[in-house]
């Protein structure tokens, strides 16, 4: 048995989970995803590529911004042309929002700040120097960095580098994963129970929060408490997944066999831990063998989601490229003073929280046995617990089960 403190765990986890090789992506093809950039982007162009008018009205010359006699049209340029026409003194160019700025504007006068008097115009203002004009590269310069490493390719993203003209980005390959789940008892689909028989449960939350990072579930299989049928699973996927999570069987039983299957394909590889001081939760074996990463996860529905959430799924999203993931990232008033028994294991409460009076707040579930699944649907974060006894009021480390705001 190898039993690590939560932060211990989290750290061990962590240092297995290097971040995977990156592939190229066409940023004109790419859609929106949760894959995360794999190094710093510079842009390609000047953005704007060109000075450009930031109202529809009229360019002036640098002599003529507190005209006070008629400024002649001189000519009109429209978004898309591609003659910059010169403006001279006295004179005055139409434009319309997103044109180029006539060569030698100082300025765009919206057509609000002047009268037009058959084929010129009056102005009704003195006009400051760069008014309604962009420059070239105001936004940001060609070569200049654009997005740093680690960020997320979403729809903003892809925005900023189609317009800075970045035609190909490298982005952290996505996440291979299968998920093992063990247990003779387990029945699925449309089955009915038999005697002693449960429904399987857990894959569901791993499948769909993992497809939520952007990672691929490559499969869900269903297996036996059968030592070689379990070996056998892990076996065929070393190298070709870059994780496998295993679920049921990871305690002490005499038919828990996901340690022995693991340390059976292992051979030598060594160990990271098969416990965690954390409650629920505590069996949780983790080995690396050749590329990929072995996760077995308690079969209890709550301890599973407790170890995946706290510890797994970060070490996924820092393979994906997350490279500032933190076990609790946040912090929040709990709402109800909170009372334990005193135990060395970090405690791990499903939680509701919500704002109140603009103040995060969380509620601890009244059901915390980890053989509990009810409370699954409605909790919206895990609220860590290092102490056995918390006021109303006491703040405590959280994190968001699911986006804060959709519960
Ligand atoms: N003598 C000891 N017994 C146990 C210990 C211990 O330290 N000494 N640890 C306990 C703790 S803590 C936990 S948590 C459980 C973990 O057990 P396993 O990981 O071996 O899980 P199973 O025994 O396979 O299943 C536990 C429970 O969950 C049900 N289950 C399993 N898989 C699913 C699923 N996919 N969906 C829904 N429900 C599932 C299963 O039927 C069992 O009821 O061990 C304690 N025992
Ligand atoms: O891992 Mo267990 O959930 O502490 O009963």
């Amino acid at each position: 048995m190898k039993i690590l403190t939560f932060d211990e765990a989290w750290m061990a986890i962590q240092s297995l989970s290097a971040p995977l090789p990156p592939e190229w992506v066409d940023v004109w093809k790419a859609t929106a995803s949760k894959r995360r950039i794999a190094q710093n982007v510079v842009s390609a162009i000047d953005l704007p590529p060109f000075d450009r008018a930031m109202m529809d009205g009229f360019a002036i010359a640098a002599s003529d911004l507190d005209a006070t006699e008629p400024l002649r049209i001189s000519g009109a340029v429209a978004a898309g042309d591609p003659d910059p026409t010169a403006i001279a003194s006295g004179a005055a160019v139409r434009v319309r929002t997103g044109a180029m700025a006539p060569m030698g504007a100082a300025a765009v006068v919206r057509q609000e700040w002047a009268d037009v008097e058959g084929d010129a115009i009056r102005l009704l203002q003195r006009i400051r120097p760069g008014e309604s004009i962009q420059r070239r590269g105001e936004d940001v310069a060609a070569g200049a960095q654009l997005i740093a490493s680690g960020h997320p390719l979403d729809g903003q993203t892809i925005a900023v580098l189609r317009a800075a003209g970045v035609m190909q980005v490298p982005v952290y390959r996505a996440c291979r994963i299968a998920i093992l789940v063990t247990g003779n008892e387990l029945r699925t689909g449309q089955e009915s129970l038999g005697v002693g028989q449960v429904y399987a449960a857990s894959d569901a939350f791993l499948a769909a929060s993992l497809s939520e990072v952007g990672a691929i579930v490559d499969d869900i299989v269903y297996l036996p408490d059968d030592f070689k049928s379990i070996c056998g699973e892990i076996e065929r996927r070393i190298g070709r997944v870059d994780c496998v999570l295993l679920t049921g069987g990871a305690s002490v039983g005499d038919t828990d066999y996901a340690l022995r299957a693991i340390s059976s394909v292992a051979g030598e590889h060594p160990i990271a831990m098969s416990r965690v001081w954390m409650r629920p939760g505590s069996p949780l074996i983790v080995r690396r063998i050749g590329t990929t990463n072995v996760f077995a996860m308690s079969g209890n529905p709550a301890a599973c989601f407790v170890q995946f959430h706290s510890l797994v799924l970060p070490a996924i999203r820092r393979m994906m490229g997350d490279l500032a993931a933190h076990p609790f990232p946040y912090r929040t008033t709990l709402a109800e003073p909170v009372r334990l028994k005193p135990l060395k294991h970090v405690r791990v409460h499903r939680a509701t929280a919500n704002w109140q009076g603009g103040v995060l707040t969380a509620v601890a579930q009244a059901q915390q046995s980890s053989g509990s699944i009810s409370g699954l649907a409605s909790t919206n974060a895990l609220i860590r617990l290092d102490e056995d006894r918390y006021g109303a009021g006491d703040t405590v480390p959280i994190l968001f089960t699911r986006c804060f705001g959709e519960s």
